[in-house]
């Protein structure tokens, strides 16, 4: 692994059952670059992360985070990485800084740094006046910022989101990638899964996954200009027109996927 990587897949693969979710999965993401990890339902990209996180164990292959290794060092990743899975795991019934404390006590924070940290995410995620309010009453976009304010609490090197702005209005799409995009100027690593075109766009990496199998990886400019492509949107509807007609080729001379 390179001093310059943050995360490293090689050959990662999960199967469930019969099912293979993931299969020999090959990706680098550098550090303090976002990297869009795009694709259909069902690709694939939950089940890569949930490995890279340490929470689910790889049937083969290898994967490191920041050069720990998921298969035997999932705490050393855990204590380094922030986590926002599709669901925001926030307690409704708390309040904003209730939600704070609760983990802050998970990364546990001392004193000090819990209040320094506490002001400075509300801060960032523009939550400032809404302390004592309800997670619960909160609209989309402020629970997302609070839920990433959560996950950066313990500052994380790696900040690994999944789907963070499904079901977000626009604005608060872009409130959310501006602070995305100056983490990653403060030397953040991320990898963001979205089905937002216009999100993929500003990423610096992109790789598309298509039922476990990562078909492309690169710039969005060197994936749109090698497929010959007005934007993203055209290179995914490329890329998956072609595997489902390659797929069906396959399946017509009997050897299966
Ligand atoms: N715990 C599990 N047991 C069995 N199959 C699973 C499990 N988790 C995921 N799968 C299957 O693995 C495949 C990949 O799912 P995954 O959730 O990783 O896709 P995804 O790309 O994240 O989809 P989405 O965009 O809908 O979130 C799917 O066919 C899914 O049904």
């Amino acid at each position: 692994m390179s001093e310059k990587e943050a995360i490293r897949c090689v050959q990662l693969t999960k199967r469930f059952q019969e099912r293979v979710a993931v299969n020999s999965l090959t990706l680098s993401v550098p550090k303090g670059s976002i990297y869009g990890f795009l694709g259909p339902n069902g690709s694939g990209k939950s089940t890569t992360i949930r490995m890279l996180c340490g929470l689910l164990t790889p049937t083969s292959g290898q994967g490191t985070v920041l050069g720990y290794d998921v298969m035997t060092q999932s705490e050393e990743i855990k204590q380094r990485i922030g986590y926002m899975s599709q669901k925001f795991s926030l307690y409704e019934d708390l309040s904003v800084e209730e939600n704070l404390d609760f983990y802050a006590g998970v990364y546990r924070l001392g004193r000090e740094e819990r209040k320094e940290r506490k002001a400075e995410l509300i801060e960032m995620a523009g939550l400032t006046g809404r302390e004592k309010q309800l997670a619960g009453s909160l609209s989309g976009g402020w629970k997302q910022r609070l839920a990433l304010s959560c996950a950066l609490l313990h500052r994380p090197e790696v900040l690994i989101l999944d789907e963070p702005t499904a079901g977000v209005d626009p604005v608060s799409r872009r409130i959310f990638w501006d602070v995305i995009h100056e983490l990653a100027g403060q030397g953040m690593t991320v990898l963001v899964t979205t089905h937002y075109m216009d999100e993929a766009q500003t990423c610096d990496w992109i790789g598309f996954i298509f039922f476990g199998n990562l078909l492309v990886q690169g710039t969005p400019p060197a994936l749109i200009a090698q497929h010959q492509a007005a934007d993203l949107e055209e290179v995914f509807i490329k890329l998956v027109r072609e595997e489902e007609r390659r797929s069906l080729l396959s399946a017509e001379k009997g050897e299966g996927r």
